[in-house]
């Protein structure tokens, strides 16, 4: 069966968010949501070093999971309410047990990541850069992480440090604009004309190359 999927940004700031795992994939998973200041809660029996320098930055339940515990909606073991968490992220190292995970959640919660299994994830992770506000995400809809991840290295050399700041100068420009009042034409002409792409830096800098 094909799957489709839509790439969208969301806003995770603060929105609890529960990992199930404390691997190396999981970790990788973890950084990322506490990056966007997620409120992030771990279920597992282990953690790799990293995380455990990094325990005061999320709620941790060293325990693992059990099938059964997916079975209710208030989970009383592990003091938690299933429906309150935004996302899910699936990482434990049994494909069997995350599908089992995934499918008991599945009901509570609708953005669920297994980091195993494509068929019953309703998001996936993409490769992403970041200068400040500006984010470039790529997918390849599960195909190939690999290309995903090469692409936006790639892209990171042509995107310099000085499109974090870019992008601010930019934001205050527009919202100068849209409180002026200015008819919308005239608005997208001056943003358009205000908004050189490439920056000279970069294009200086992909000239030496
Ligand atoms: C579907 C998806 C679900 C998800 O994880 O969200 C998924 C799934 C799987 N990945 C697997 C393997 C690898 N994944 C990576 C790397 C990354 N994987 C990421 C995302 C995604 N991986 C989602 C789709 C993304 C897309 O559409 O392109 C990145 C982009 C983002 C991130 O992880 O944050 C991150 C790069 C981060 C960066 O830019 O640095 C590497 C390479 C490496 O580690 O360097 C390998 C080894 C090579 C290989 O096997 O391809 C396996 C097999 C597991 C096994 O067999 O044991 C599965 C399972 C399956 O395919 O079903
Ligand atoms: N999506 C992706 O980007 C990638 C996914 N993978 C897949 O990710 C999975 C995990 O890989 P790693 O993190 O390297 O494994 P790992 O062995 O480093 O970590 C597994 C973690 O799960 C925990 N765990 C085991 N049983 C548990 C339970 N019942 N409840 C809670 N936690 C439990 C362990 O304590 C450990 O912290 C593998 O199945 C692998 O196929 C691998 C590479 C990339």
């Amino acid at each position: 069966m094909v799957k489709m999927s839509s790439p969208f940004v969301l806003q995770i700031k603060n929105k609890p968010c529960l990992v199930i795992g404390g691997g190396t994939i999981a970790e990788r998973k973890i950084i990322h949501l506490l990056k966007e200041q997620a409120s992030v809660t771990v279920i597992s029996p282990t953690l790799t070093e990293n995380l455990k320098q990094q325990r005061n930055a999320f709620t941790y339940k060293e325990t693992d999971m059990k099938v059964k515990d997916t079975d209710r909606e208030g989970c009383d073991r592990l003091d938690l309410n299933w429906r309150s968490f935004f996302l899910v992220v699936i990482a434990t190292d049994s494909f069997a047990l995350n599908e089992k995970f995934a499918t008991g959640l599945t009901q509570y919660v609708s953005l669920i990541n297994v980091v195993d299994n494509q068929q019953v994830s309703s998001f996936f992770f993409p490769s992403v850069i970041e200068r400040g506000k500006l984010k470039v995400a790529v997918t390849t809809s599960g195909a190939s992480p690999i290309l995903s991840k090469k692409i936006t290295r790639h892209i990171a050399k042509l995107l310099g440090p000085e499109y974090g700041e870019y992008v601010d100068q930019l934001a205050a420009l527009r919202r100068d604009l849209q409180k002026r009042e200015i008819n919308p034409i005239r608005r997208k002409e001056l943003l358009e004309a205000s908004t050189p792409f490439p920056l000279p830096d970069s294009q200086e800098r992909e000239n030496k190359k």
